[in-house]
Order: C-alpha cells, then sequence, then structure tokens
C-alpha cells in the first residue's frame, strides 16, 4: 500500500513539475515576445499601471503621452497583463477583420455584473447565436416605426430648450442625454421613462452611476479584484444600482411576457404571417426578443435582460456623445451650420410638419456633419480584443494571449489619411475622398463581425435630434473647442459639459 501511495506522490510531483515547465516556458515566451515591442519600461508585478494612478482628467493626455513617445504600435503591461495599442488603419484591420479575435479584452469584465453575456461583452456560440437572431431586430422598417419615437422625443427636448430662456449659456449635454434616454427606454423596453420631463428617476439615476462607477474601478487596479470593490463604498453603491436596473428590466420583461400571454399587447393581435416584420405597429426591441424567442430559438428570461441591459447601456451614452459633439462642432462653424440649414429649408421649405424617415434619408450634408464629428471625437474611443491565435501585427509577432487596444481616436486623425486631421471638414466624407481612403481609417462604429449593431439606429437618431435643434435655433459655441479638456473613459466625453448659446432662427415651428 505504501509503495502505491509513494508512485501516485512521485507522478503527482513529475506532473506538477511538467506543468510548471510547461506554464513557465510559455509565460516567458509571452513575455518576451511582448518586450520586443517598444513602450514603457514596466515595474515586476504591477507593470505600467502605476501611470493610471492620476487625477481623472489627466488620463487622456497620460495616454495620448505615451501614443506620441512610442509611435503607433506600443505594448504596456496592465500588472500582468500585456496590452499591445495600435491606431495604423493596417494594423486595426489584422484584428479586426479576422473572425478568430473576437473576445473582448479583460476591461469588458467590469461592465459582466451589468450586462451579462449580451451581445457586447459576450462572446463564442452564444455571441454568434445572439447576433443572428438580433441583426433583423434592426430591420430598415422597424428603424421606421422607431423614426416616430425619435421626433416625438425631440419635439420635448426642443420644448424644453425653448423654455430653458434663450439667449443665456448653458451646458446642453444634460438635455441631450435625458432625450437620448427617453428615446432608449422606449424603443428598447417600450417604456415611457420621461427623463425628460423627471431627470430624478431611480432607473435613470442607477443608470448613470453604474457607468460611473464601472470606469472609476477600471482605473483604481487595486479594485479589480471583486472582492476587494465589494468591500468599498463604491461596490456597496454598485450593487445597490444592479438591483434598481435589473430590479426595473425584470419586472417589465415579466410584464411585458403577460400581457402577450393574455394577448393584450399589440404584438399578440399579429397574426404568424405578420412576423417581426409585420404590420407597422410599434414594437420594442424587447417585444421584438420575446418574439423571436418564442418561434423556438429560446432565449431564457436572463439572456433576454441581458440584450436589453446591452442596449440600455450602448443605445444612450453614444447617441448622446455623438449629438453633443456635433453641436459643439457646428456652433464653432458658422458657415457649416449655414450650409445645414440650407439643407434643411430645402427639405422643409418653411413647413412645420414633422420629420420623416423620408426627410432623414434627404439629409445628405448633415450626415456628413455626424459622420465628421464621429471621426474627430469617436463616442467610443477605444476598444478592445484579446488574441487568439498570435499573430503578425507590422513588423512583431504578438502573442495570442496578448490584449490589443484599438485606439480610434488616433486611427481617425492619421496625417495620411486626412489632410488637415485636426481641423473639421464634413467634406472629408464626400463619396471621392471616403474611396481614396484606407477601409479601416474610419472606424466608429467597430468594424468586421463585431461591429455596431446599432450604428443605423444611431445614425438616424442624431439626425433627427439635430435637425429638429437646427430647424429652430442656432447654436453658438461659448468656448474655444480646441481648448476643451476630455474624459477619455468608456466614453469620449467633454470634462466639463458642451456650453452654448441658443438663438431662434426665424422660423414658426417652434
Ligand atoms: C453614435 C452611436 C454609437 C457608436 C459610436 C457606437 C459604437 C460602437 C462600437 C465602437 C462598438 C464595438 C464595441 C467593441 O468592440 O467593444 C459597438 C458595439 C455595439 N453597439 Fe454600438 N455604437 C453606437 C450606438 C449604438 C446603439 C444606438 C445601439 C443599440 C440600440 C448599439 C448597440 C451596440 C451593440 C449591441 C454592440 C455589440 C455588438 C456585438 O459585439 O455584436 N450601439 N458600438
Amino acid at each position: 500500500m505504501e509503495s502505491v501511495m509513494l508512485l501516485i506522490g512521485a507522478a503527482l510531483l513529475v506532473v506538477s513539475v511538467l506543468f510548471l515547465f510547461s506554464h513557465g516556458a510559455k509565460r516567458a515566451r509571452f513575455v518576451s515576445m511582448v518586450n520586443k515591442l517598444p513602450g514603457p519600461p514596466a515595474y515586476p508585478i504591477i507593470g505600467n499601471s502605476l501611470d493610471m494612478v492620476v487625477p481623472r482628467n489627466r488620463l487622456f493626455e497620460v495616454f495620448q503621452g505615451r501614443t506620441q513617445r512610442y509611435g503607433p504600435l506600443f505594448r504596456v503591461w496592465a500588472g500582468p497583463f500585456a496590452q499591445v495599442n495600435i491606431s495604423r488603419p493596417e494594423h486595426v484591420e489584422v484584428v479586426l477583420h479576422d473572425t478568430k479575435h473576437i473576445d473582448k479584452s479583460i476591461y469588458y469584465s467590469f461592465l459582466h455584473p451589468w450586462l451579462g453575456e449580451g451581445l457586447l461583452t459576450g462572446t463564442g456560440a452564444k455571441w454568434h447565436s445572439h447576433r443572428k437572431l438580433i441583426t433583423p431586430t434592426f430591420h430598415f422598417r422597424i428603424l421606421d416605426i422607431f423614426v416616430e419615437v425619435f421626433v416625438e422625443k425631440s419635439d420635448i427636448l426642443v420644448k424644453k430648450l425653448l423654455s430653458n430662456g434663450g439667449g443665456k449659456d448653458f451646458d446642453i449635454y444634460p438635455f441631450i442625454t435625458h432625450c437620448a434616454l427617453d428615446i432608449i427606454c422606449e424603443t428598447a423596453m417600450g417604456i415611457q421613462m420621461n427623463a425628460q420631463e423627471e431627470s430624478h428617476c431611480e432607473y435613470v439615476k442607477a443608470i448613470y452611476e453604474v457607468s460611473e462607477l464601472t470606469m472609476q474601478r477600471a482605473m483604481r487596479p487595486w479594485l479589480h479584484p471583486k472582492v476587494f470593490f465589494d468591500m468599498t463604498t463604491l461596490g456597496k453603491r454598485y450593487v445597490q444600482c444592479l438591483s434598481v436596473l435589473h430590479g426595473f428590466t425584470n419586472k417589465v420583461i415579466q410584464e411585458r411576457k403577460s400581457l402577450r400571454l393574455n394577448g393584450t399587447t399589440e404584438t399578440t393581435t399579429s397574426t404568424a404571417d405578420d412576423g417581426i416584420l409585420g404590420k407597422k405597429k410599434r414594437l420594442a426591441f424587447l417585444d421584438l426578443l420575446l418574439e423571436v424567442s418564442e418561434n423556438g430559438a429560446k432565449m431564457s428570461d436572463v439572456e433576454i435582460r441581458e440584450e436589453v441591459d446591452t442596449f440600455m447601456f450602448e443605445g444612450h451614452d453614444t447617441t448622446s456623445a455623438g449629438i453633443c459633439w456635433t453641436l459643439l462642432l457646428l456652433g464653432s462653424h458658422p458657415d457649416i451650420q449655414n450650409t445645414v440649414y440650407e439643407e434643411l429649408d430645402h427639405i422643409f421649405k418653411g413647413s412645420e410638419r414633422s420629420i420623416t424617415m423620408r426627410d432623414l434619408n434627404e439629409m445628405k450634408y448633415l450626415e456628413r456633419v455626424i459622420k465628421e464629428a464621429l471621426r474627430l471625437y469617436p463616442s467610443v474611443p477605444n476598444i478592445g480584443r484579446i488574441l487568439k491565435k498570435d499573430t503578425k501585427i507590422g513588423d512583431y509577432l504578438v502573442p495570442a494571449g496578448c490584449m490589443v487596444n484599438l485606439q480610434i481616436f488616433n486611427v481617425h486623425r492619421n496625417p495620411d489619411q486626412y489632410p488637415n486631421p485636426e481641423n473639421f471638414d464634413p467634406d472629408n466624407f464626400l463619396p471621392e475622398r471616403v474611396a481614396k481612403r484606407h477601409p479601416y481609417a474610419y472606424i466608429p462604429f467597430s468594424a468586421g463581425p463585431r461591429n455596431c449593431i446599432g450604428q443605423k439606429f444611431a445614425l438616424l437618431e442624431e439626425k433627427t435630434v439635430l435637425s429638429s435643434i437646427l430647424r429652430c435655433f442656432k447654436v453658438h459655441a461659448v468656448e474655444n473647442w480646441r481648448n476643451l479638456t476630455l474624459l477619455n473613459e468608456l466614453i469620449l466625453r467633454p470634462e466639463s459639459g458642451i456650453r452654448v448659446r441658443l438663438s431662434p432662427r426665424a422660423i414658426t415651428i417652434c
């Protein structure tokens, strides 16, 4: 018996040594490959994490400083994790084009408690099947119905702006955020949140707080381990917010399900032939998810909640930022703003009628303005992946397991792709100029298999809100746009909002 025990013990020892050796050898290879790339000197264990321990409003400067110093392809160590930063379109293409590299970097794990494995954060077979299921819910006929919601909420916004008192300077950011929240609550969940009327609603507050707390955690390496985070006041507040958010979404899902069962929603009155693209009705994404789910491709209630929460997160902060940056840029370039008026006047000819999908399709110049604003200020300034296999990027072989940070902000300011990249020039999106650029030189919605599923929705929403404002007001920027401090967080924002002055245009609809 003793000899058997001895043999088992010896075998275990050999296996452990072999495991440690092979793991150690793998790690040594990984570290040596990563350290061939240029990058700042790193401390053992903590790597370059200390660089991030600066006031929040200095982080952007730190990140940009690294790119200026080490160029468009460099590595940093986030503790034991290696991250390669890239900003050349040909390097970006290598990562985004490859269907193997669909896993998100570790930073997305901070969103998991809220979004679970929804489209943004999930991966593997589940992501594939959900992406396939959800793609038809962004069909143009459904977007056509959502345009009605965009118009309704934009009308409320214009009234709010009017009652804010013309002529004085104010921060327009919260007005736009509340409007975008009203839009996403109604289109994602079928709920009239009225954030524009009463911005103190518990759910709305929890949405703000959760985004803020997620960012604070990501920026403090010592709060990354869950056990430590949970012990802090921030962690405790985070749990309370999650309970509000999940509680609300769960309640809405249950209500919609039972209404469907009782046959009292518009959805259940549609015939099987109608399908999700059937009669022109106001369905929310949630109804569409319940419908596809009932049609055989089962999604559990938790999975549905994860997708609805993902829309809530991805679908309002991004568009608010896009609209606000566009207003700032238009307010700083009166000549370009005048060209937008000319286009709007040509479409509406002074009439007070509501905006339609057809009108939005005619707003070609405004579309170029929005695209150019998203170039200079992409709402999502960075995205991250984990390489699934050793990958040649530029002159370097980057090992599997390495994180890649795609610096969208810097991709968009490449002087080889954009003459005078720091200037605001909507003509950058004239078809002949677009044709001359690298296909990965403009990626505000990412690209490849994991691109933004909501990009058409986003552009239509931005056009509706902006044209509603610009039909009524002239926008004047109060501060010099080039001097604003940027917060390079989950979303790219100006630190102190967007201060503007509005003056009424000579048109009766307002
Ligand atoms: C100006 C507005 C928007 C911008 C700039 C934007 C940008 C992006 C980017 C860059 C990604 C890739 C993220 C990554 O790889 O980590 C993404 C993904 C995504 N976006 Fe958007 N987005 C916008 C609006 C929206 C809207 C309105 C919705 C929904 C209604 C939405 C839903 C999503 C979803 C679900 C994903 C994950 C897709 C997947 O991985 O399959 N986005 N978005």
